[in-house]
C-alpha cells in the first residue's frame, strides 16, 4: 500500500478532532512520513505563479528534488507558509469544478531579506538550479536590453558587493552577482539559472544583466560564470489569478484543513524548458515538462497570442464595463479584437509550432472563458511598459513589414494610451510617469510620442498613427461614464 497523502492524513486528522468533539480543523503541516526533501533548487520570487507552476510541477516529477523559495521583496508569504511547513493548497479550477491538493515540493522558504541564507544555499554544492519569476521588471534591464546600471537600486547594491561580496542586497541580478560570488568561492561547480518570467529569451535576458552586474563588481567572475553558469531558457503557461475570498474556506472544506494562503489556477499547464543543466535536475519530463533546443518559436506563440489578448483585453476591458478576463472575452467587440489580432499574429509564427495554431487558439478560447476563474483585468494591466513590447510591438512589426497594419494590435495600444490617460483600471507601471506624460495632450502628438518610443519605426509613416487616433476615438466613445 502507498504511504497516505498529506492531504488524506490531514483529513483523518480533522476527522479524529471532529470525533473527539473539536471544532477547530488542524492547520496545514507536515506529518512524520512526509518528510522536506533535501533543497536541490533556490527559487526567488515565492509569488502564486511560481506555486503554481514550477512547484507543482517538481512535486509531480516525484525524484525528490526539494525547493528553497524566497519572497522577491516583502516577506509576508514566507511568514505566512513557513507555520505551514511551506505547504500550501492548489485550487486547480476547472470551468465545471475545483481540483484541490497540496503541494509538497517546497523544503524551505525565506524571507527575501535572508541574505545569508541565500548564500548558504548557492554555496552548496548539492543545489544544482536557481529559478526565478520575479516579473518582467525585476530584471532591470535598460533600453539596450542591458542592465540599468544608473537604477538607484542596482548602483545601491553594486557598491555595496564591492565593499563586501556577502552584505546583503535588495535587485535581482545583484542577489544572483552574490550568489554566483559565493558558489565560486567555495568552489561548488556549476549551476544553472532558470528565469520563469514571461519574457522572450529570459535566459539570455538574466544573463546578460548579471554579466554586466558581475563586471562593476568584481571582473574576475566573468570567466567563471562564462565556464560554469548554465543561463536556461522557459516557457511557462499557467494562468493563475489573484487568489479570490472564500479561497481558504474551500480548502477548509475539501481537505478538512487551514490553509493560511492557498493558490488558485486553471488545469491547463505548460512548461517547456532549454538548458544543459551541468549539475542535474528533477526529471521534468515525468511530469509533462518539455525539453527542447529551442524555446523561442513556444515563447512567441504565447506571448503574442495568449499574452497579447491578455494586455489587450486588461486595457480595452474595462473601458467597456468588464473587471474579468471571462467578462471581456465574452464580449463580441473585445472578442473580435482578440480575433483580429490572433489572425494578425499568427503568420509570423515558427513552423515548428504553425500548424498547431487553430487548436492553440481554440484552447486559449476555453481558457478565456472560464467564468469561474475570475481574472481580474487589473493583474494584467501591471507593467505595461514591460509587456507591451514584447507583446504587440512584434506583431506590428512584423505586418508594417509585409505592408499591412495588424488591427489587433492597433487596439491594444490604442487602448493602452486610454489606460495611460486614466481610463479603465488605475495605472501601475514601473515607469508610469514617463509613459503618461508621453500619453498626454492632443491625440496626434501622444500617438506620435508613444509608437516612436516603443519602436521608432512605427511612427515613420502616416498610416499607422492615424489607425491608432482613429481608433482610440473610437475606444473615448465606449467610456463609462462616472457613477
Ligand atoms: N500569474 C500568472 O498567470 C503567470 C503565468 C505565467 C508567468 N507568470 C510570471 O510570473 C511572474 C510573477 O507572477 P505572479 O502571478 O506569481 O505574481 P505575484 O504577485 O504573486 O508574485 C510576484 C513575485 O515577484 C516578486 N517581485 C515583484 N517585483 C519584484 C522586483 N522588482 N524584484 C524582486 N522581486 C519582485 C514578488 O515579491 C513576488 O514574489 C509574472 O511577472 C510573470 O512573468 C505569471
Ligand atoms: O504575469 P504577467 O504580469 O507577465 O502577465 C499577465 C498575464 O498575461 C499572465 O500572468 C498570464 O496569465 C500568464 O502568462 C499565463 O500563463
Amino acid at each position: 500500500m502507498s504511504a497516505p497523502t498529506p492531504q488524506a492524513e490531514q483529513a483523518e486528522q480533522a476527522r479524529q478532532t471532529e470525533a473527539a468533539g473539536g471544532t477547530e480543523p488542524p492547520r496545514l503541516a507536515r506529518t512524520p512520513d512526509a518528510a522536506a526533501a533535501p533543497v536541490r533548487i533556490v527559487h526567488l520570487g515565492l509569488g502564486n505563479f511560481f506555486r503554481a507552476h514550477q512547484a507543482w510541477y517538481t512535486m509531480r516529477a516525484g525524484d525528490g528534488w526539494g525547493i528553497a523559495a524566497f519572497t522577491g521583496r516583502r516577506p509576508d508569504v514566507a511568514r505566512t507558509l513557513a507555520p505551514q511547513d511551506g505547504l500550501y493548497t492548489l485550487v486547480e479550477r476547472g470551468p465545471d469544478g475545483d481540483d484541490v491538493g497540496v503541494v509538497t515540493s517546497l523544503s524551505a522558504v525565506h524571507a527575501a531579506g535572508d541574505q545569508a541564507a541565500w548564500l548558504g544555499y548557492l554555496r552548496d554544492p548539492a543545489v544544482a538550479v536557481v529559478t526565478s519569476t520575479v516579473t518582467e521588471a525585476g530584471y532591470l534591464r535598460g533600453h539596450d536590453g542591458g542592465l540599468d546600471a544608473a537604477h538607484p537600486d542596482v548602483a545601491a547594491d553594486v557598491a555595496t558587493l564591492r565593499r563586501d561580496p556577502v552584505a546583503p542586497v535588495t535587485t535581482v541580478p545583484a542577489k544572483i552577482v552574490a550568489g554566483l560570488l559565493a558558489r565560486q568561492g567555495a568552489d561548488a561547480g556549476p549551476i544553472t539559472v532558470l528565469p520563469c518570467d514571461n519574457l522572450p529569451g529570459n535566459g539570455a535576458v538574466v544573463g546578460r544583466v548579471v554579466r554586466d552586474l558581475a563586471a562593476l563588481v568584481d571582473p574576475d567572475l566573468l570567466p567563471w560564470i562564462a565556464e560554469n553558469v548554465d543561463f536556461a531558457s522557459s516557457m511557462v503557461d499557467r494562468i493563475t489569478p489573484d487568489v479570490a475570498p472564500g479561497t481558504a474556506e474551500i480548502v477548509e472544506r475539501e481537505l478538512g484543513v487551514v490553509d493560511a494562503s492557498p493558490v488558485v489556477t486553471e488545469p491547463f499547464s505548460q512548461w517547456v524548458v532549454a538548458g544543459s543543466f551541468p549539475a542535474g535536475r528533477p526529471r521534468w519530463e515525468d511530469a509533462g515538462v518539455e525539453l527542447v533546443d529551442d524555446v523561442e518559436p513556444y515563447e512567441r506563440r504565447k506571448l503574442l497570442l495568449l499574452n497579447g489578448a491578455h494586455s489587450l483585453m486588461a486595457y480595452a476591458g474595462p473601458i467597456l464595463g468588464h473587471e474579468t478576463v471571462d467578462a471581456a472575452f465574452a464580449d463580441e467587440r473585445v472578442r473580435a479584437w482578440v480575433e483580429q489580432l490572433w489572425d494578425d499574429a499568427e503568420t509570423d509564427l515558427d513552423e515548428r509550432v504553425r500548424a498547431r495554431t487553430p487548436a492553440y487558439r481554440q484552447a486559449l478560447r476555453e481558457r478565456f472563458g472560464n467564468v469561474r476563474m475570475s481574472d481580474v483585468l487589473g493583474r494584467i494591466a501591471a507593467d505595461g511598459s514591460q509587456k507591451l513590447p514584447v507583446r504587440h510591438v512584434p506583431v506590428l512589426l512584423a505586418r508594417r513589414s509585409a505592408g499591412e497594419v495588424s488591427a489587433g494590435a492597433v487596439v491594444g495600444v490604442a487602448a493602452w494610451i486610454a489606460h495611460l490617460r486614466g481610463a479603465g483600471v488605475p495605472v501601475r507601471d514601473v515607469a508610469a510617469d514617463l509613459w503618461r506624460e508621453r500619453a498626454a495632450g492632443e491625440d496626434e502628438g501622444a500617438v506620435a510620442r508613444i509608437l516612436a518610443s516603443l519602436a521608432p519605426e512605427l511612427a515613420e509613416d502616416a498610416g499607422l498613427p492615424e489607425v491608432h487616433r482613429a481608433v482610440l476615438a473610437q475606444l473615448r466613445a465606449f467610456e463609462q461614464p462616472e457613477v
